[in-house]
């Protein structure tokens, strides 16, 4: 087990209705905002500026309208002057082999993968990636500040800002430099099952966005750099297999849009899952909403199908109403297991197939 405790908000906020964080430095600042009273905020539209005008009482924002500061009031400098303390980083506390292990891949995988020049970072979900959000803090604030990160969900959302990370999304920022993510199960091809935690469909997108130059000198990427594709696999020993199934027999995670889920069940049997279940809630009656508002299905195939991830990859994403499937093909560059014994087996693209032995020093590749 380990422990991980977000800071407790240093403010009294039932009366608070939202807060705007301007997010990014050592200097923040937290400002609140009461919407039931008129604090000068103008509403401010990205497409008509003419619209700009007081907020009052019970007056809802128009689409697509911004809320910008008036500069002129005197509440917004007040709470201006209201210095918020800094949030503290995550603290780890290790207490088992297997968390070692994800530590281990984490670290490992953060060192070699997430260097200076990279800027907009991919933070993944699953109980490996609190410990990839942990050594992007050790970085340090002056390397960080510089840097955006991009969230795959609520998990990694609440990480990023515990951490005072400076957080982004992925609309904002379509491409990003690296990502590190966890993964239920992952092959010798680096073929992933993902979605355990019914976050498959925006890792998807996380992991497709990151590109990344490699820099052919020591100054940084130019033009001519060669471009890799950065989504990274970090897990411990238990997920890598030979082949996918091996483990997980859950099955693979599909995100289907709620009111087609009936349909999509009897079609995932058509195309050969063992028993496909809705996932229901725990401590929750009814079925796991993602937070795309949308059902998971787990689909059990054989592990011979499995033995060709991508034909079920494509059969299962052709049926109507499936938004997302949880399996990864050909997308990671490389795969970080972190081992019972305290060594490393990294698993690349390209065949190659890595171990390092406990305490080995991380070169950069
Ligand atoms: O939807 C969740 C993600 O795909 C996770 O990365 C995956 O389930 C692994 O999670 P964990 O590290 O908690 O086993």
């Amino acid at each position: 087990m380990f422990s991980f405790r977000l800071p407790s908000l240093p403010f009294n906020l039932p009366k608070a209705r939202t807060a705007g964080f301007s997010l990014g430095d050592r200097t923040r600042e937290r400002t609140i905002v009461d919407l039931a009273n008129p604090l000068g905020f103008r509403l401010g539209s990205t497409s008509n500026t003419a619209s700009s005008h007081s907020l009052r009482k019970n007056e809802m924002p128009l689409p697509h309208s911004v809320f910008q500061p008036d500069p002129s009031s005197p509440v917004l400098d007040r709470v201006k002057q209201t210095p918020v303390p800094e949030l503290n980083p995550p603290t780890l506390v290790v207490t088992t082999e297997i968390e070692a292990s994800k530590q281990q891949a984490a670290w490992a995988a953060v060192d070699r993968h997430i260097l200076p020049h990279h800027i907009v970072i991919g933070i993944g979900s699953g109980s490996t990636v609190p410990y990839v959000v942990e050594r992007i803090v050790a970085q340090g604030a002056d390397v960080n500040k510089h840097r955006v990160f991009i969230p795959t969900g609520f998990q990694s959302k609440e990480l990023i800002v515990a951490a005072n990370l400076r957080l982004g999304d992925v609309d904002q920022y379509p491409v990003i430099d690296v990502t590190i993510d966890g993964a239920d199960e992952v092959d010798r091809d680096l073929n992933a099952i993902k979605g355990g935690g019914a976050c498959h469909l925006r890792e998807k997108v996380l992991a497709e966005a990151a590109d990344t130059f490699v820099p052919t000198n020591a100054e940084g990427p130019r033009s001519r750099d060669r471009l890799t594709h950065s989504f990274i696999i970090v897990a411990d020993y238990r997920k890598n297999s030979e082949y996918l199934g091996t483990n997980w027999k859950a099955g693979v995670p599909v995100e289907v849009a709620p009111f087609a889920y009936a349909k999509v069940l009897q079609n995932l049997v058509l195309v050969g899952s063992q028993n496909p279940k809705l996932r229901m809630g725990k401590a929750k009656a009814g079925p796991v909403v993602s937070d795309n508002g949308n059902f998971i299905i787990d689909a059990p195939f054989s592990t011979e199908d499995l033995k060709d991830p991508l034909r079920i990859l494509k059969l299962i994403k052709m049926l109507t109403g499936v938004v997302e499937v949880g399996l990864f093909c050909h997308m990671a560059e490389a795969a970080y297991f972190g081992n019972v014994d305290g060594s490393l087996t990294v698993r690349w693209a390209d065949g190659r197939v890595e171990n390092l032995a406990k305490g080995a020093k991380i070169v950069v590749q």
